[in-house]
């Protein structure tokens, strides 16, 4: 029987993406993933038998170069699942640069990722995009201006892009709000952030996995974003 085509999953070198590419891997599901970073999780999945690409997504350059290095992997994928991102804040006198480093991994990537490696998805019986925004896009965030906003234009590109490719492909997104802190997050940040959604819980990563799942395995959705965020709509 023939293995079937991986899964790419961008920025799976720890947290959400580490999670997600091990369940899929438990799922016998092959996995493809970049990195930026040499983590301990980027070797977990090497130990595992997944195949680490690197990926600096910060330029088209470094993008196409990505892509370049796939394809001498593959020729078939199942799914490209966009996670890779970076949550900054508007950083005084450096805001372009925190922007376009945003734009280029929120938008820049999955769009150039997407149009590049759709016939490698076409060679695959079922294939999907799933693109991992956030919550914050539906009411905007004055921390987060650049983050949010790029994160929108994420969202975006899962109607365009849904629209373009069914019904061959289908292309989904999730939109998390918390669902695991970081490490130097406090006692009294926790609290705050907790007490923002009706369900009140860190829920971690496998939410996340959960709901990759049903886009993957429901073949009547695209165009969809999935909202997974404790209720914060209704708090
Ligand atoms: N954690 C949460 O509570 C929430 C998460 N989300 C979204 O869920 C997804 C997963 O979240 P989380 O696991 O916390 O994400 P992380 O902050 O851990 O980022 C995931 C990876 O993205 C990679 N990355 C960042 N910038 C670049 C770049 N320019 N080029 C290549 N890779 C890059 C990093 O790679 P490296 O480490 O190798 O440098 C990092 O490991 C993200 O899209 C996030 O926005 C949304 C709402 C809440
Ligand atoms: N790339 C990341 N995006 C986001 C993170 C993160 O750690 N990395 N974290 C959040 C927060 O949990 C936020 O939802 C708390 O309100 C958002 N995005």
């Amino acid at each position: 029987m023939t293995s079937p085509a991986p899964i790419l999953i961008t920025g799976a070198g720890q947290r959400v993406g580490l999670h997600c590419a091990l369940r899929l891997l438990d799922d016998n599901q092959p996995v493809i993933f970049s990195y930026r970073s040499e983590r301990p999780g980027v070797q977990a999945l090497r130990e595992r038998g997944a195949i680490g690409v690197f990926a600096d997504f910060s330029s088209e350059a470094g993008i196409l170069a990505f892509i370049s290095e796939l394809k001498s992997h593959t020729d078939s994928l199942r799914a490209i699942i966009h996670n890779a991102s970076t949550w900054a804040a508007e950083t005084p006198g450096d805001e372009a640069h925190a922007f376009i480093d945003m734009f280029s991994v929120h938008m820049l990537a999955p769009y150039l990722i997407n149009l590049h490696c759709a016939d490698l998805l076409r060679c695959s019986t079922l294939a999907d995009i799933v693109h991992i925004s956030d919550d914050v896009t539906r009411k905007g965030s004055r921390q987060h201006i650049a983050y949010c906003a790029t994160k929108a234009g994420l969202d975006s590109l899962t109607l365009s892009f849904a629209a373009q490719y069914a019904p061959r492909i289908k292309v989904n997104g999730i939109s998390p709000a918390m669902v695991m802190f970081n490490d130097g997050d406090d006692a009294a940040y926790r609290a705050k952030v907790l007490a923002k959604s009706a369900l009140g819980i860190e829920p971690g990563p496998e939410v996340i996995y959960q709901s990759v799942r049903y886009l993957l395995d429901n073949p009547y959705v695209t165009g969809t974003t999935l909202t997974v965020n404790g209720g914060r709509h209704v708090k």
